[in-house]
């Protein structure tokens, strides 16, 4: 072994070109793999900004960015790490004309989406019993995971309320385009495509680099399945690495097969296999081992300990909820005490996003630092999803969602009646709300004093929009914090400050609600920090795709040294010295609406999603559950997960059976 690589770690590293495929178990070096690959392609003499590589979630994309950094040391030419959304904007700000759509569009956030849901639903005459807003959302995304359109959808509809979503569907997907809008999912279906359609676009953007590669590619859904492939189609050389136990995204359309299928797609694919696992002690892997043999369906694999020995894990009872969470927290507290340990080594991973709370209840009274990791609550602040929609509104004024969120907010006196009438003569002409409130048709809806109103509010957007677009044009030679600054005047000039007066008496209250929009303010600030070229739609898709974040940012929290509450989603390519897995009851995990289905696949992916949690510790491992746990307000009792039946020996295993 030289410069901390086994000999398949080299293999794979040293493959300059062609399809490269490394199948291998949890913390076996497959990210390290993909990092050093392109490292050594670019001591090769490869450009660096020709290669593309992908991963699922903005932080992998970052700390690759830093790994690479760390062995290259700091170019000026980078490498292209992006995550699938992040890359599908860029391809899509060059080319979406091309599907009809207008050249600045918006991202619509789950947010967005249910209020058009909502608006949709109530347009089709369904009640809010027959089907919520989030459920028709839900259904969309399933659909479009699958890619599949509208039209298609009208035809495998089988039951009333799939007839019904269907409807919705096309609705939905019709006033998208019109408010010139995409949704997350539309970002790879729309670019996919791009990509089917215009030969000429998928060969400009294919030709754009030299090199593919992408992390967790047992995660990749059909979309993004071909999209890697028309990227890659052309030079071949395609390095995907991933591992078929830890695929736990086939509820969103992810499936396995992509990846136990690769040699089909590239019959010249050479296939390396990692078989020490560096992560975790023998004691956690041989629980992970245990764990991931009841699966069906599995590729064969050897994954050995370099770490041997360790602990064994831990599993903890407890009477109630809130019990697991304070002892959780006391032993986290005692072993920082005790063993010098920091808070950044811990984490507390949870099945579902309710399950956090009891554990940051205790957090805060133990006073110890904590982030959660993967929740947005910053961005649902009412005043700061007000002064979004107001900067998205000046971007992209078809884009009615944000319009209407902030056409009389604060009050400048355009009614409900008026704003009413603007949609219904909109609706008839075929135009958007922003042609018709700029336009001769006005007069024909409201009074001459509402007229006034509305066209101070429509040349108020007008002069922001020019000034932005001057910001823009100006590129180097711009003022410092030239956006930041046209923020604070907006905001000064819709006397928001007076409207926050006036919402909220509580001066406490008041002073948090202020320090957010000054966060927004900080956040724009930030993103024009050292880029030679800015622009107000460019630094919104960034807040969108989760990539800029304000507040007390997980960076921030991460660097201030914090233990991590995350999902087991969120976790996976993660790793840390101690893991605490909570809420090991059936029910959570696996979690209820897997136990209801008739075939085993979904307690499968359930399994495997443990799986991932086991896998990121490092040195120490806590189960546990509570014996019982409020429903609707009353104590029920649990049943222990049978995972963890399973984990120590005490489950039959019809499967090991079988092969004997
Ligand atoms: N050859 C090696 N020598 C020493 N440490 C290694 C080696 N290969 C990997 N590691 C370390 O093992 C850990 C796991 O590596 P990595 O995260 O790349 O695994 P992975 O296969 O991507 O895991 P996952 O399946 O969870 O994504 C990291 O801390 C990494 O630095
Ligand atoms: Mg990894």
């Amino acid at each position: 072994m030289s410069n901390g690589l086994n000999q398949p770690q080299q293999d794979a590293v040293n493959t300059l070109r062609g399809p490269l495929l490394v199948l291998a178990g949890a913390g076996s070096g497959k990210t390290r793999v993909v990092t050093f690959r392109i490292a050594n392609l670019i001591k090769h003499g490869i450009v660096p900004s020709r290669i593309l590589a992908v991963t699922f979630t903005n932080k992998a994309a970052a700390e690759m960015q830093e790994r690479i950094a760390g062995l290259l040391g700091k170019q000026k030419d980078k490498p292209l790490i992006s995550t699938f959304h992040s890359q599908c904007v860029k391809v899509l700000k060059r080319h979406i004309t091309k599907l009809g759509y207008p050249p600045r569009f918006t991202i619509y956030d789950r947010g967005d989406q249910e209020s058009l849901a909502r608006q949709v639903l109530r347009e089709i005459r369904v009640s809010d019993e027959m089907m919520r807003p989030g459920d028709l959302i839900n259904q969309i995304s399933r659909w479009k995971t699958l890619s599949l359109h509208p039209a298609a959808t009208a035809q495998v509809a089988q039951t009333d309320k799939e007839h019904l979503a269907s409807m919705g569907y096309r609705k939905y997907q019709r006033a998208l385009k019109n408010f010139g809008a995409v949704d997350f999912d539309d970002l790879l279906l729309c670019t996919e495509e791009l990509f089917e359609k215009h030969n000429d676009v998928r060969l400009a953007e294919a030709g754009l680099f030299d090199h593919v590669l992408v992390d967790e590619y047992q995660d990749t859904n059909g979309s993004q399945y071909r999209i890697i492939k028309a990227l890659a189609r052309d030079h071949r050389n395609l390095c995907v690495v991933g591992d078929d136990d830890q695929s736990i995204y086939g509820w969103r359309g992810a499936e396995v097969k992509h990846i136990l299928q690769f040699g089909k797609d590239w019959p010249d694919a050479k296939t390396v296999r990692l078989e020490y696992n560096y992560r975790s002690t023998a004691a956690i892997l041989d629980a992970a081992n245990k764990l991931i043999v009841f699966n069906k369906h599995r590729h064969d694999k050897i994954l050995r300990a370099a770490r041997p020995g360790g602990e064994k894990p831990r599993i903890l009872q407890y009477n109630s909820e809130v019990d697991e969470a304070r002892e959780v927290v006391a032993d986290i507290a005692r072993v920082i005490r005790t063993e010098g340990r920091e808070a950044k080594d811990f984490a507390i991973l949870f099945r579902t996003n309710e399950q956090p709370r009891p554990f940051e209840t205790e957090l805060r009274k133990a006073k110890l630092p904590y982030v959660v990791l993967g929740s947005q609550s910053f961005f649902d602040r009412k005043e700061v999803k007000d002064l979004l929609s107001l900067l998205r509104t000046i971007e992209s004024p078809r884009d009615e969602q944000a319009m209407l969120r902030i056409i009389n907010t604060p009050p400048r006196g355009i009614g409900a009646k008026t704003v009413e009438g603007v949609i219904a003569a909109a609706v008839k002409s075929g135009k958007t709300a922003w042609d018709v409130m700029s336009g001769p048709q006005l007069n024909t809806i409201c009074t001459g004093a509402t007229a006034d109103k509305v066209l101070r509010f429509v040349d108020m957007l007008k002069k922001y929009r020019a000034h932005a677009e001057m910001i823009t044009k100006a590129g180097k030679q711009r003022r410092p914090a030239a956006l930041a600054e046209l923020l604070r005047q907006l905001v000064s000039e819709i006397g928001y400050e007076a409207e926050l007066n006036r919402l909220y008496p509580d001066p406490n209250e008041r002073q948090n609600r202020l320090a957010s929009i000054e966060e927004v303010v900080n956040a724009v600030a930030q993103y024009e920090q050292g880029k030679s070229e800015v622009s107000l739609g460019d630094f919104l898709d960034e807040v969108t795709l989760g990539e800029r974040e304000f507040g007390d940012t997980k960076d921030k929290q991460l660097s201030r040294n914090a233990i991590a509450l995350l999902t087991m989603h969120a976790s996976k390519g993660l790793e840390y010295p101690h893991v605490y897995i909570v809420g090991l009851e059936e029910g959570i995990l696996p979690h209820h609406r897997t136990l209801k289905a008739e075939s085993g696949d979904d307690i499968d992916e359930e399994r495997r999603l443990c799986y991932v949690g086991i896998t990121r510790a490092e040195e120490k491992l806590t189960l546990s559950l509570a014996l019982t746990r409020m429903k609707w307000g009353k104590p029920r009792d649990t049943q222990p997960s049978r995972f963890l039946f399973e984990i120590i020996g005490q489950a039959e295993n019809p499967r090991a059976k079988g092969k004997r």
